[in-house]
């Protein structure tokens, strides 16, 4: 019998990678060996997704030819978009977007090749597409057109514009950019985990991402960002209520959303420079609430339990302020972490065995078969 595994296998080392790297006691993240402090305010997120997928910073030429790509690679088939309107009248954005995200497949235009090339160019698309999917559900139930992108604005501009139809200052764009640099990739968290698993069997790059998709929406992984937020503006009153809205929580045993982590044991690196953002964005909107807010609840949630906020927390009134809807927030970090599960499914394709682990049975054992009439 195999010996058992910690539970929610904490600290079990599921896979080699060379794509990302964290030291939970330091606080520390590095995207293939840059520490994503150097990296955080000063790469494109485009950068980010040359880095990660094609294994290096882009040269000037690199970066060219990818925007080039992803501009070329921006526009979703018939299947994905004839249903949007089934699918975006009712239930979550994250339901809609995980079956639209399946969808794509059947008119990629390399649908029929399974070879590793094709895997890149599957890859690279589906980082182009993300963001204009979401666009598309948004316009569609709001009864509106998607606005054309625009030639001098990135991905991150781009979808500001085509989420909330107004061409976003260049600051504003700046920094969402940074959030789509800083939610790219995070070693086995677990939908990229999820999406090793579905890969590991051979199976295509868009069955891999639309089971992340799936681990994603959960409150225990990106789904917090939103439950943030709603617990935010869910607090009546001004920031001094904050304190007892906490210890009420706490006392009642209930977590509060966008802290605590399996592997950071200390501030995680990316909450320090959304914090700096939410209050530059604080500053620059006249509105400080919800920053003011987040400074008093972390504040009492490390003296009362001692959690650190993780990067769910702060990117809640960062994307608030930027405009963005709240149940919006969750596919916003799908549109950046697009690009690390990708690159997951290539390098595991790369050098694949299957992904199947051992279980620890513990239910009856020698039980007595009767027939269904004697049950
Ligand atoms: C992008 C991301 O996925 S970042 C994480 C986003 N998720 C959240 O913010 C949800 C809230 N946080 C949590 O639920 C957890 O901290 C997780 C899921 C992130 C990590 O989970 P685990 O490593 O399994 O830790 P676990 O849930 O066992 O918590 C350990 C202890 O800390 C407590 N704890 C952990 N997080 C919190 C929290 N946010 N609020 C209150 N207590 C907490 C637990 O109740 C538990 O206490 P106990 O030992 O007295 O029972
Ligand atoms: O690593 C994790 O477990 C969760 C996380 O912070 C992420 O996916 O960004």
């Amino acid at each position: 019998m195999a010996e058992k595994s910690p539970r929610g296998l904490a600290d079990v080392v599921a896979a080699s990678t060379s794509i990302s790297d964290i030291d939970g006691r330091e606080g520390r993240l590095f995207y293939r060996g840059y520490d994503i402090n150097d990296i955080a305010g000063r790469t494109s997120f485009e950068e980010c997704v040359h880095l990660l997928q094609r294994g290096s910073l882009p040269n000037r030429s690199q970066l060219d030819q990818l925007r080039s790509e992803l501009t070329g690679d921006r526009r979703i088939g018939r299947t994905a978009d004839a249903l949007v309107p089934e699918v975006g009248s009712s239930g979550s954005p994250m339901e809609a977007l995980r079956t639209l995200v399946s969808a794509l497949s059947v008119d990629d235009p390399d649908a029929a090749d399974s070879s590793i090339e094709a895997e890149r160019r599957k890859a690279t698309r589906l980082v182009a597409q993300l963001p204009v999917l979401v666009a598309r559900y948004e316009a569609e139930r709001r009864g509106t057109r998607v606005p054309e992108p625009e030639a001098d604005l990135g991905i991150a501009g781009n979808f500001l514009l085509q989420i909330t139809g107004e061409r976003p200052s260049p600051r504003a764009a700046e920094i969402f950019d940074t959030c789509l640099v800083l939610h790219a990739d995070h070693t086995m968290n677990a939908s990229t985990f999820a999406a090793r698993v579905i890969a590991a069997t051979l199976s295509d790059i868009h069955s891999a991402v639309t089971g992340a998709m799936g681990a994603l929406r959960g409150p225990l992984h990106g789904g917090a960002n939103e439950a943030v937020m709603k617990t935010l503006s869910s607090i009546e009153g001004d920031v001094d209520d904050v304190d007892a809205f906490v210890r009420a929580e706490l006392d009642a045993g209930r977590k509060l959303m966008g802290f605590g982590h399996r592997v950071y044991k200390t501030e995680d690196p990316r909450a320090t420079h959304l914090r700096e953002m939410s209050k530059e964005l604080a500053d620059m909107t006249g509105n400080s609430r919800y920053y003011e807010f987040s400074r008093r609840m972390e504040q009492v949630v490390l003296d009362s339990k001692g959690l650190y906020p993780n990067v769910d927390f702060f990117a809640a009134s960062v994307y608030s302020a930027l405009g963005i809807p709240t149940d919006l927030f969750t596919p916003v970090f799908a549109v950046s972490r697009m690009s690390g599960w990708t690159a997951h499914v290539i390098e595991q394709h790369e050098d694949n065995r299957l992904i199947r682990p051992d279980s620890d049975y513990i239910g009856p054992r020698d039980q007595r078969w009767v027939d269904i009439d004697q049950r």
